[in-house]
C-alpha cells in the first residue's frame, strides 16, 4: 500500500511523519519523502536554493520522483512493504500547477501526462490543512521561494480541487489539532485500510 502526505509548507507533514515512526513500528513501514530519497534531490535542493527557472525546477522534481519510485518505492512496495511518503505526486500538480502558470499551458495536464507513463497512484492521501496565515506562524523564516502567503493560498486551493476529484483517494486531515490527535487519527486510517 502506498500512502502520501500532502499540504502546504508548515501544515505539519515531516511532524506527522515522524510520529507515524513510532505509531506504525510494528507494521515496518517504508518512511520516505520527495524531495530527497535519492541523490537526485541534492539537485532539487540546489535549485531552490538558487532560485532557478521553473521549468528546470520543475524537470528536477519529476527527475527526483522518478528515481524515488525506482530506488526506493517500488522495490518496497514489491517486497510487500507499506510505504508512506512525506510529498509524492500532488506536490508537482499543485506547486507546479502554480509555478508554471504562464509559462506553460494548462500546467496541471501537463504535469499529469508526464508523469503518467511511469507513475504510480497512490491507494491513500492524507491532505493536511490549515489556514495559510497559520502555516506561515509556523514557518518561523521564508526559507524557500514557495513559502509566500499568495503562493501557498494557490497551492492549497490545487490540493483542495485535487481532494475534491478524487475523494477515494484523500482524506482530509485537521492540521490545526494538536500533533497527537493528527498522528492518531493517521495511523488508525492506515491501519485500517491496510487490513
Ligand atoms: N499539529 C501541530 N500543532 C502545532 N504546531 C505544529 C503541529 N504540527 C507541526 N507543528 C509545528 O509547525 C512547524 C512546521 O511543521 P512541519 O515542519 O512538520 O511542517 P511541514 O509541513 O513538514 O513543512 P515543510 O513542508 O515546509 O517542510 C514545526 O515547528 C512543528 O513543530
Ligand atoms: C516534492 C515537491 C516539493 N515542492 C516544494 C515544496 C517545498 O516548498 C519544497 C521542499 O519540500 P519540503 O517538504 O519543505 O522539504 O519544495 C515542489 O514545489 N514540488 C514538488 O514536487
Amino acid at each position: 500500500m502506498l500512502v502520501t502526505i500532502e499540504g502546504i509548507d508548515g501544515s505539519g507533514k515531516s511532524t506527522l511523519v515522524e510520529g507515524l515512526h513510532a505509531a506504525l513500528a510494528d507494521l515496518d513501514p517504508v518512511i520516505t519523502r520527495e524531495p530527497g530519497a535519492t541523490w537526485v534531490g541534492e539537485a532539487v535542493r540546489r535549485s531552490i536554493a538558487e532560485n532557478t527557472d521553473p521549468v528546470t525546477e520543475c524537470l528536477l522534481f519529476v527527475a527526483d520522483h522518478a528515481a524515488h519510485l525506482a530506488h526506493v518505492v517500488r522495490p518496497a512496495l514489491a517486497r510487500g512493504q507499506i510505504v508512506v511518503s512525506d510529498r509524492y505526486s500532488d506536490s508537482r500538480y499543485a506547486y507546479q500547477g502554480v509555478t508554471l502558470e504562464g509559462v506553460i499551458p494548462d500546467p496541471i495536464t501537463w504535469l499529469r501526462a508526464v508523469h503518467a507513463p511511469f507513475t504510480l497512484v497512490p491507494d491513500l492521501t492524507f491532505l493536511c490543512v490549515l489556514p495559510v496565515s497559520e502555516a506561515e506562524k509556523r514557518l518561523k523564516a521564508k526559507r524557500e521561494h514557495f513559502e509566500d502567503a499568495e503562493v501557498l493560498e494557490r497551492v492549497q486551493k490545487n490540493y483542495l480541487a485535487f481532494a475534491r476529484a478524487e475523494p477515494e483517494r484523500f482524506v482530509l486531515v485537521d492540521a490545526l489539532l494538536p500533533q497527537e490527535d493528527v498522528c492518531g487519527f493517521v495511523a488508525d486510517e492506515i491501519r485500517r485500510r491496510a487490513q
